[in-house]
């Protein structure tokens, strides 16, 4: 049984993505506010605006903070960026969904969240996800890495130079590995269901898309950066 080790390089590599990933914590203070009193559907919606845009001004820190990520081409780093946007405010979402909170303020804040404007045949597949990531109770080093490999994903649209991300990726994914064998020795299958998670953030692109969509159509605002980054008219 050969003993996993985690280098002094990858204790680096994991220290700073964590380090970032800590220092950018989303404002909690939405939730907060979400579960302080009943708003209306679209004072709820722009709660929620603001919430995306702050994500996405600390994705975009947190990004930067990833080793390597400014020396790939321009182009490549914003449409690393564009194409996990999405996936990054979900994984941040069901961490700060399923995070311990006093009896009762779950089951309100899902109340709230699904008094937002969003039909509901999209709330399922959110709150399935949700409740599946709250399942792993994820470290925080778990959850910056997931982010990082998330973000680091070569295959996303309009990547030129996959092989480059790919050799960002591969240090995460195994000192990730790593991690999950030393920190779940009982659970073998760990890190294999963390991954599992991304591919279920995938298929959230898609329910995104077609929010956007409804949202469009029932004439909801967005700020500038959201328009930017979620391909908003
Ligand atoms: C971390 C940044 O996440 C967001 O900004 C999400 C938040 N979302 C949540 O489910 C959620 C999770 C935990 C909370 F504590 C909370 F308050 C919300 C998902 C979604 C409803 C789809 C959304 C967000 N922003 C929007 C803007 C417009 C319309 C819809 C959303």
């Amino acid at each position: 049984k050969e003993k996993v080790k985690i280098t002094k390089e990858q204790q680096a590599l994991m220290k700073v993505v964590v380090e970032a990933y800590n220092r950018h914590q989303i404002p909690q203070d939405v939730a907060k506010k979400l579960l302080q009193e009943q708003y209306s559907e679209e004072e709820n919606f722009l709660l929620l605006t603001e919430m995306a845009t702050s994500q996405v001004q600390v994705l975009v820190e947190f990004t930067k903070n990833i080793p390597g990520f400014l020396s790939l081409n321009h182009e490549d780093q914003i449409a690393l960026l564009k194409g996990s946007a999405v996936e990054a405010m979900f994984l941040r979402s069901a961490q700060v969904f399923s995070r311990k909170m006093p009896n009762g303020h779950t089951e309100v804040l899902e109340e709230r969240i699904r008094k937002s404007g969003i039909s509901e045949e999209f709330m399922t597949p959110m709150f399935n996800f949700y409740k599946s990531i709250g399942e792993l109770h994820m470290m925080q080093e778990e959850q910056a890495l997931l982010t990082a490999i998330a973000i680091l994903t070569p295959d996303r649209p309009y990547v030129k130079d996959q092989q480059a991300v790919e050799r960002l990726q591969e240090p995460m994914l195994d000192v990730l590995r790593k991690l999950c064998v030393l920190q779940h020795p009982q659970e073998p299958q760990y890190f294999a269901r963390l991954l599992g998670r991304l591919t279920e953030l995938r298929t959230l692109n898609h329910y995104h898309a077609e929010m956007l969509t409804s949202w469009r159509m029932n004439d909801h605002k967005f700020t500038p950066l959201l328009c930017e980054i979620w391909d908003v008219e």
